[in-house]
């Protein structure tokens, strides 16, 4: 699908099922009838936009997302607009959402859940290199390819699939304490997101969750943390969620260390598979 500067309309695609629907619109999955290229068509209503006057920054997001060449990125290849909608038309992740996989299997093993951690890594170290930061992380926005790689599929626009418990929106779970406390965040806030992801691949619940979203603020505000005695999770994976999880955001371990660390080189998979 070249993401030529081509004019694209609705009439150049075969729409087909529903993926997903949010706040702002749905997901479909389509066919670039030409190619006969498999997309994820992404709709966005623009009154939704115009009622959260939010223009400036889908435009911002779709100008980022669309520049963003990485393996673990999921690609946007362009877009177009009708009198009521806006089209995104995206890379289609066969193998659906992550947060699928993990209440599937519960918990993941050291090795799947290290390998998740390094491709995460890795895409957040690209878009910091892009300026890019804060990408919003959470399961609901990570998708798998259909080699059960890692996609970031979010640009602000996380859609919540049909089937999905609505317990996600608005969580409070992933934000770092800087975030949670609406202080100028900076590029470790993603570190810290990183620390909140280990944990939940490996225990099957994020670190700070708590029967009210109050109780997830102060818990997050104490870095409350603790590791429940099952599943039995090795020291060094426990090691590096303490060094994420640190309030002082200067003090988190950076993500050349992650990759270097030996939780990481000893368990993940180098093909990111
Ligand atoms: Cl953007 C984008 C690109 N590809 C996808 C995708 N792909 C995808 C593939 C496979 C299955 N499966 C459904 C169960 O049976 C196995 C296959 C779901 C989603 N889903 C979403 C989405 C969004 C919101 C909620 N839920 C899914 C957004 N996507």
């Amino acid at each position: 699908l070249r993401s030529s500067k081509r004019q694209w309309s609705i009439s150049d695609f075969d729409i087909g099922k529903p993926l997903g629907k949010g706040k702002f619109g749905r997901v479909y999955l389509a066919r670039e009838i030409k190619s006969n290229y498999i997309i994820a068509l992404k709709v966005i209503f623009k009154e939704q936009i115009e009622k959260y006057r939010l223009h400036h920054q889908l435009r911002r997001e779709m100008e980022i997302q669309t520049g963003l060449r990485h393996p673990n990125v999921l690609r946007l290849y362009g877009w177009f607009h009708d009198a009521e909608r806006i089209f995104l038309i995206l890379e289609y992740a066969h193998g659906g959402e992550l947060y699928r996989q993990l209440r599937k299997l519960g918990h993941l093993s050291e090795r799947q859940a290290a390998t998740y951690i390094a491709s995460l890594t890795q895409a957040l170290a690209y878009c910091h290199e892009k300026d890019v930061i804060h990408r919003d992380i959470k399961p609901e926005n990570l998708l798998l390819d259909h080699e059960g790689r890692l996609k970031i599929a979010d640009f602000g626009w996380s859609v919540q699939s049909r089937s999905k418990r609505h317990t996600m929106c608005g969580t409070l779970d992933y934000l770092a304490p800087e975030m949670v406390e609406n202080k100028a965040h900076d590029y470790a806030v993603d570190n810290w997101t990183l620390g909140v992801l280990c944990y939940e691949f490996l225990y099957g619940v994020p670190p700070f969750e708590a029967e009210s979203q109050k109780d997830t603020f102060r818990r997050i505000m104490k870095v409350d943390l603790s590791f429940p005695s099952t599943p039995d999770v090795s020291a060094e994976a426990k090691n590096l969620i303490t060094r994420l999880l640190v309030k002082d955001s200067s003090k988190r371990l950076s993500l050349p260390k992650i990759l270097e660390h030996p939780w990481i080189v000893k368990n993940a998979d180098p093909m990111g598979i």
